[in-house]
């Protein structure tokens, strides 16, 4: 059986014994949807760095640059955080230095430790949960959730993933429980819910971003398998 394990928020990550584990980090909204639109539409890989100035780095090295302060684009970077800008054709085959106020923060943590990331959202939750059955070891599940806190919607990317791994998994914590009951509760309406109760859905609208969030929210748009190779998230081949 595989041990599941969820972290609901990188405040509580310490918690969490990643040594030898696979770490799926998830940030929904919207640093993963991001990363998992632009890769699957020919993006060639996207590294996650915490700071303004790391990114500006890379960005005299060539790179483009991707991600927001207070979710607007960072105004010397190429493009925000939107899934469409990620997705744009003139960045097929590029590269990306992405910096987000949770999503790459939770990711550079998970890689301090854990044995593998994986980048996991809606977009992609089946072929994640396919790659971990095959995998057959333990995983813990990393939300990015918004300033510390846990989200409505990362949260429910963690039920998702536990719902379709469940008959080969063993759940080792309540925050796992809470994760599928709340993607139960959900019942085949996830983007309702996460429009009507998730405070990043009232972000979005103020930053006139619905949109983002319609897209973001739906499950298995896209069958890829982004993982963290040293610094750079590339696409896993079979
Ligand atoms: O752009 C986003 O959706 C958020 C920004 S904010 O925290 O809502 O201001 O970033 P992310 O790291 O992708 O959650």
């Amino acid at each position: 059986m595989i041990k599941i394990e969820t972290c609901l928020t990188p405040e509580i990550l310490s918690l969490h014994q990643l040594e030898g584990k696979i770490a799926v980090v998830t940030d929904v909204l919207r640093a993963t949807s991001c990363m998992v639109a632009g890769l699957n539409a020919g993006v060639n890989s996207v590294i996650p760095v915490i700071k303004v100035e790391e990114a500006l780095e890379y960005q005299k090295k060539g790179f483009i640059t991707a991600g927001e302060r207070g979710g607007v684009k960072v105004e010397e970077f190429t493009i925000g955080n939107s899934p469409f800008e990620h997705m744009q054709e003139e960045y097929h085959g590029k590269d990306i230095c992405m910096t987000t106020t949770n999503g790459t923060v939770a990711i550079t943590e998970a890689k301090k430790t854990a044995k593998e990331v994986i980048i996991g959202a809606l977009l992609n939750v089946g072929t994640v949960a396919e790659y971990l059955k095959e995998q057959n070891q333990d995983i813990v599940i990393i939300c990015a959730g918004w300033k510390g806190n846990p989200s409505l919607e990362d949260t429910l990317f963690a039920g998702a993933l536990i719902h379709r791994l469940q008959d080969q998994a063993e759940l080792t914590d309540d925050a796992s429980f809470m994760a599928l009951a709340q993607y139960q509760q959900a019942n085949g309406k996830v983007a309702d819910v996460i429009q009507n109760y998730a405070s990043h859905a009232k972000r979005l609208s103020g930053l006139k971003a619905k949109s983002d969030l319609s897209f973001c929210a739906q499950e298995d748009y896209c069958s890829i398998l982004p993982i963290l190779n040293g610094e750079a998230i590339t696409i896993k081949k079979n």
